[in-house]
């Protein structure tokens, strides 16, 4: 999270919740669902009225060439893309059905809601594991006791697939991980908060192939409990994990929008559009 982003959330937060709270409103996977999304980075449109249903429990893939708005879309899922100087945003993003950009929709909610795993793993390098993984209650304004919050660093540990790798040295400091350790740590500080959905902006793409393999089996077991969505410029890695794809692509001048998106299998074995049997075949981008 950017150094904006950690105080607009903070500054949002007055009030105090009891864990119970979270527990209550993770109430599972949600469904999303992307209506008419247009962005803009000042004049330049790079998004152009994009709809996508991103359904609940299931993993979905946004692949394409590299510019074509994939990073811009996940970011207008959480809200984040309006913490960008000059950004712009138009259309709705539904979750479970509300939209999150409706008027006196709060901020934190949004982010709670729906965690963001980024590309570089980015845990706070001096804190300890074990603060790592509580250190997004503070920030959405959660109080808990100490038991229960070890009984969460264990679960959010486990459910991350780090558990048995860091059990004995929990007050290590999160930056003495390895690359992978760290992004499954970052995995467990997401879940801590209990998001419906989970965002991952190319997890893997700072990771050596085991760790990368790691990472690939955590996304498929949270699949049943969290919704996610995942950019991937690597197509194997959309194959193996994901349950649908989206092809996005910004043709020359021309604003970033979904050419076609579907099951998984029938995108890369029986695509429909031309373009999109060119690129997952590797013919370009
Ligand atoms: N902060 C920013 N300010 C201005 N323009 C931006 C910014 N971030 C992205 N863009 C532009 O928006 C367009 C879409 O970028 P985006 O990062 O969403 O594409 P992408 O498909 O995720 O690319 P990649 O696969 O390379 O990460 C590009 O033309 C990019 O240059």
């Amino acid at each position: 999270m950017t150094d904006t982003a950690t105080s607009e959330v903070a500054a949002e937060t007055e009030e105090t919740r009891p864990l119970a709270a979270v527990e209550d409103q993770g109430a599972g996977p949600a469904e999303l669902e992307a209506r008419g999304v247009s962005a803009w980075f000042g004049s330049h449109k790079v998004l152009d009225r994009v709809s996508l249903t991103m359904p609940a429990g299931r993993v979905t893939a946004l692949i394409g060439p590299s510019g074509c708005g994939k990073s811009t879309f996940l970011r207008t899922l959480n809200r984040m893309h309006e913490l960008v100087s000059g950004a712009a945003f138009a259309g709705e993003v539904l979750l479970d059905g509300a939209d999150l950009y409706a008027p006196g929709r709060r901020l934190t909610q949004a982010r709670r809601d729906i965690g963001m795993v980024f590309q570089k793993p980015n845990p706070f390098p001096a804190m300890s594991i074990y603060d790592n993984v509580v250190a997004g209650l503070r920030l959405t304004g959660v109080k808990v006791g100490r038991s229960t919050k070890d009984a969460l660093v264990e679960e959010c540990l486990t459910r991350a697939g780090l558990w048995q790798e860091v059990r004995d040295r929990l007050r290590r400091p999160g930056g003495a991980l390895s690359g992978g350790q760290q992004q499954r740590l970052c995995i467990a500080r997401a879940l801590a908060v209990r998001p419906r959905v989970l965002l991952m902006d190319e997890p893997c793409s700072a990771l050596d192939p085991t760790s990368t393999r790691r990472v690939e089996e955590t996304i498929h077991s949270l699949s049943q409990e969290v919704t996610v969505v995942i950019v991937t410029h690597n197509m194997q890695q959309a194959a193996r994990v994901s349950d649908q794809c989206a092809f996005f692509l910004a043709e020359q001048g021309v604003p970033g929008g979904i050419v076609e998106y579907g099951p998984t299998d029938a995108m890369f074995h029986s695509p429909q559009d031309q373009r999109t049997a060119d690129y997952v075949n590797g013919r370009f981008g």
